[in-house]
Formats: structure tokens, sequence, C-alpha cells
């Protein structure tokens, strides 16, 4: 079904502002509201991120070191040090060139696109942080079983 049309996702409810004669978007739990439809549960996110592995990650090793021994405090340290490089008001850097420098997944090969996947897919707190974030904005660190990352949402 398309956008527009699939059945709205929990909370949500389309209302009429007198004010602009026109239909809007409310939701009764978080009290938001917007003009376009909330995207339905069932679209595919996207994402691109920089991954920072340590001692307790899922997988210790990756295409940039044999065995990763960091801890996830330093991984925490060196997640927030790319975010100033992010954010840099005289020299900001690309994402993609520090992914594919310094993230410890293999997605790194491709500037640390992960492509469409479907809710479901990736770890929970990754697919929360997707979907805290609106589409072309940068999360702060965020942790899973794989270790620290920085998530950018594409779509
Ligand atoms: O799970 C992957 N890589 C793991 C690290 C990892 N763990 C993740 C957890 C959530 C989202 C991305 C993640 N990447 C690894 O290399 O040890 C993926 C690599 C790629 C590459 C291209 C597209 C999707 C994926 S998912």
């Amino acid at each position: 079904m398309s956008k527009e049309h699939s059945a709205l996702p929990p909370g949500w409810e389309v209302r009429m502002s007198s004010k602009h004669n026109r239909p809007y978007y409310f939701n009764t739990e978080s009290k938001e509201s917007r003009w376009e439809p909330p995207p339905a549960r069932d679209q595919k996110l996207g994402a691109k991120h920089i991954l920072v592995k340590h001692e307790g990650s899922r997988r210790p090793s990756s295409w940039r070191e044999e065995t990763i021994t960091r801890t996830e405090a330093e991984a925490v340290d060196m997640i927030n040090a790319i975010l100033q490089r992010l954010i840099s008001k005289d020299k900001p850097e690309r994402f993609e060139d520090i992914a594919a420098a310094e993230s410890d997944c293999s997605s790194a090969k491709r500037g640390g696109d992960l492509g469409l996947f479907e809710p479901g897919a990736m770890q929970k707190p990754f697919e929360d942080a997707v979907l805290g974030l609106k589409v072309g904005k940068i999360s702060g660190p965020v942790k899973t079983q794989s270790g620290v990352h920085i998530i950018l949402r594409t779509r």
C-alpha cells in the first residue's frame, strides 16, 4: 500500500485544523502533531554508521584490527571525538570519509552505508536510535552488542 493510505501507526489519528482548514496528524500518546502522515511502521529504513568495537563486542575483530582490546569506555571516548570532527564549525569532516577510515563494521567499505533494511532487521537499540532521528540527522553515541555507533539516518 502507498504510504498515504496504509494504517496509521498506534497512537496516531487524523484531525481537522479549523485554523488552516486542512487535516493534520496527531499522536494522542506523544502529543506530537504534524502535517504529513507519519511513516508507516512497515516502511524500510536507511542509515549510515560509524562503529567503534571494544573488548565486549559480540565480534571483537574487524577489517581494521584482528583482535580488538579497547574498553567500552575508550570506545565511547573515540566516538565522542569523532562526533566533534563531524560537527566542528571550522572544518567539518564528511561522515563517509570517517566511516571508510575508522569504522569497525564491514560497511566501512561503503562509507558506512547499511542500505535499506526492514524494521526488525537490526539490533533494537540501533533501530530505536534510527527511528528517533529525522532523515539527515546524526545520533549521539549508541550502544549495541556490536559496540558503540554514530548513526546518520538516510531514510
Ligand atoms: O552487522 C554488520 N557488521 C558487523 C558490525 C555491525 N553491527 C551492527 C549492528 C547494527 C547495525 C550495524 C551493525 N554493524 C561486523 O562487521 O562485525 C553489517 C555489515 C553490513 C554491511 C552492509 C550492509 C549491512 C550490514 S550489517
